[in-house]
């Protein structure tokens, strides 16, 4: 950063590195919500050249303090579109923005590596058993301690917009990639941002997917999308040497005996940000995609690996989602 951009800064906190799976982050706490976080501001610091570098940018603010300034607060946190939400209010909001300064109903890594962040801090506590409110654009969230060093996330309902039609045909869009032939027909579901998901037989092709292109999507979506390209390994008894060795432990709560597990990798192209090592929503809806194409039957829990790691997610009869992983901090830097 040169001197004219350092003045960009004059008022930001120092930043906390953090990643849930290779998925990282700027952290900053801005209680009083004291800061204009323009997307220009926002997209200079996560620029991986000439600024710190991450895929998204989260502030801490008192949900308090935001209503004095951003009237749409109460609406966001009261919307409860995506189901699932907890009820009462949060102390602390997430406010979540892309890597290119847009801003973005959810970010399930995200949510993880906030709650570490806020407990690292000193803002919030988080016991076993207990769940710990947050605000964020998708409503108020419960997070909770999982096994080691994970978190769940319980992300609220799915949403598949294609309707009864798309089910049955297992799409509702098409989506071309580079490095894949032809066009490929793409499930959209929302968490609640947008995703649309398609599937690839084999790794080799998993691999060959470029990334460094948007895929074109048709419809062409309103508000843009993230892409996951998942390919689908299989089902395995969860407590097997497989499951367990997939998820390092468990899915998170625990498997009850007997049950099935499905198991997939996932590449993701993120809106607002390019290809990421990961992505919780996206893992969630990659599970979603999968489990509807699998048909009745299908696994309600999903081991979701991912270049950056590995994500369990497990889907209620009320499709309600919760996102299992890790959330790591790394370090702070202090800008200027
Ligand atoms: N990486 C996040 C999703 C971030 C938002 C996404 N890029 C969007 O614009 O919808 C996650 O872990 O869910």
């Amino acid at each position: 950063m040169n001197a004219r951009e350092t003045s960009r800064w004059a008022g930001w906190p120092a930043l906390t590195k953090g990643h849930g799976t290779g998925n990282d982050f700027l952290l900053l706490t801005d209680a009083d919500a004291a800061l204009a976080l323009d997307a220009s501001a926002v997209a200079a610091v996560a620029d991986r050249r000439f600024g710190i570098g991450a895929d998204g940018v989260v502030r801490a603010v008192r949900t308090a303090a935001l209503r004095a300034v951003d009237p749409d607060v109460d609406r966001v946190l009261a919307a409860d579109a995506s189901g699932g939400t907890v009820d009462g209010d949060a102390e602390w909001f997430m406010d979540y923005r892309n890597a290119d300064g847009s801003i973005a109903q959810m970010c399930g890594n995200g949510l993880r590596v906030f709650v570490r962040y806020l407990l690292a801090e000193g803002l919030a506590t988080l016991a076993p058993g207990e769940t710990l409110r947050v605000g964020t654009r998708a409503g108020v969230l419960g997070v909770r301690l999982a096994d080691g060093d994970r978190l769940t996330v319980a992300m609220g309902r799915f949403g598949l917009p294609g309707g009864a039609e798309a089910v049955v045909r297992g799409s509702d869009a098409v989506v071309e990639v580079a490095g894949l032939d032809g066009a490929r027909p793409g499930l959209s579901v929302t968490m609640p941002n947008p995703h649309v998901v398609i599937a690839v037989a084999t790794p080799e092709e998993l691999a060959g997917a470029d990334l460094t292109r948007a895929p074109r999507v048709v419809p062409v979506p309103d508000e843009g999308t993230n892409v996951e390209i998942v390919q689908v390994l299989g089902e395995t008894p969860a407590g097997t040497a497989a499951a367990e060795g997939a998820v390092d432990g468990s899915l998170g709560d625990g498997s009850p005996g007997g049950e099935v597990v499905g198991v997939l990798r996932m590449r993701v192209h993120e809106r607002g940000v390019g290809e990421t090592l990961s992505c919780g929503t996206g893992a969630c809806a990659a599970a979603v995609a999968a489990r509807v194409w699998a048909g009745l039957g299908a696994p309600d829990r999903w081991i979701v690996h991912v270049p950056g790691g590995t994500l369990g997610v497990a889907v209620a009869a009320d499709d309600e989602v919760e996102l299992t992983g890790p959330a790591e901090l790394v370090g702070t830097v202090t800008l200027g």
